[in-house]
């Protein structure tokens, strides 16, 4: 298993997530990037195909961020397939993901979308399984005379990271690169707030230590 301090190997961040036509993948990859721009921090791509093979991983990271598509104004039905395998996978073996980081990140045709039940539909989950959610951080982009479309979060969530993909391109050009570039902050947010957890926990050992 991974190891989840410090000092004994990178911190691990895993990304689970779903994508039936390769745009939410292209999100997916831009927050791996993010984690992976930061010193002592590790990202696990997982599809939720693959989820199988991975529960040991997932319960070695430090972070879990979980990504999917917008359908019908919610996660889709492949995701939300794996939050409910989490019910006997991670919870009834003794909620095995608590105290970790969580985030997330959704991607649709609309602008809007409804993508924000999508969020709120994670930070739930994260919720029920005893995590601390951690929110995006970006100020809204697109939002004044001066703004574009190339800004980043152009979209303005708070919550988690928002894409947009084209409904007529496919994900070789959609997302747009200002939506990438809010995933990739996403992932950098979480490995440096990872890491300040791990360390801090490190820390917190080493006085009980020094004081027994
Ligand atoms: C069944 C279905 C439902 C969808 N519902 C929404 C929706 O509620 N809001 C929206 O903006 N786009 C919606 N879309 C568009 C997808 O979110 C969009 O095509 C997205 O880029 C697909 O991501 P993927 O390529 O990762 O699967 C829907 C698409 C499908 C197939």
């Amino acid at each position: 298993m991974q190891n989840i301090g410090t000092g004994r190997g990178n911190t691990l961040i895993a990304i689970v997530y779903h994508s039936a036509y390769g745009h939410t993948r292209r999100q997916a990859e831009a927050v791996r990037s993010g984690v992976e721009d930061v010193d002592g921090a590790e990202a696990l791509l997982v599809p939720v195909e693959s989820v199988d093979q991975n529960w040991d991983r997932l319960t070695g990271a430090e972070a879990l961020i979980f990504g999917t598509p917008t359908y019908m104004g919610a996660a889709s039905a492949a995701f939300k397939a794996f939050q409910e395998a989490t019910s006997g996978a991670v919870m009834s073996k003794g909620y095995l993901w608590k105290d970790k980081l969580a985030a997330g990140f959704t991607n649709s045709g609309a602008h809007a979308g409804d993508k924000l039940s999508t969020l709120i539909q994670l930070a739930l989950f994260a919720a029920q399984h005893g995590m601390h959610w951690v929110n995006l951080d970006l100020p809204p982009g697109n939002n004044s005379a001066s703004g574009s479309d190339a800004d980043p979060n152009r979209l303005g969530f708070w919550l988690g990271a928002g894409a947009q993909s084209n409904t007529d391109e496919g994900p070789d050009t959609a997302p747009p690169d200002s939506d990438l570039a809010t995933a990739r902050h996403l992932g950098q947010r979480v490995a440096k707030t990872a890491l300040q957890f791990a360390r801090g926990r490190d820390a917190a050992s080493a006085a009980v230590r020094a004081a027994s």
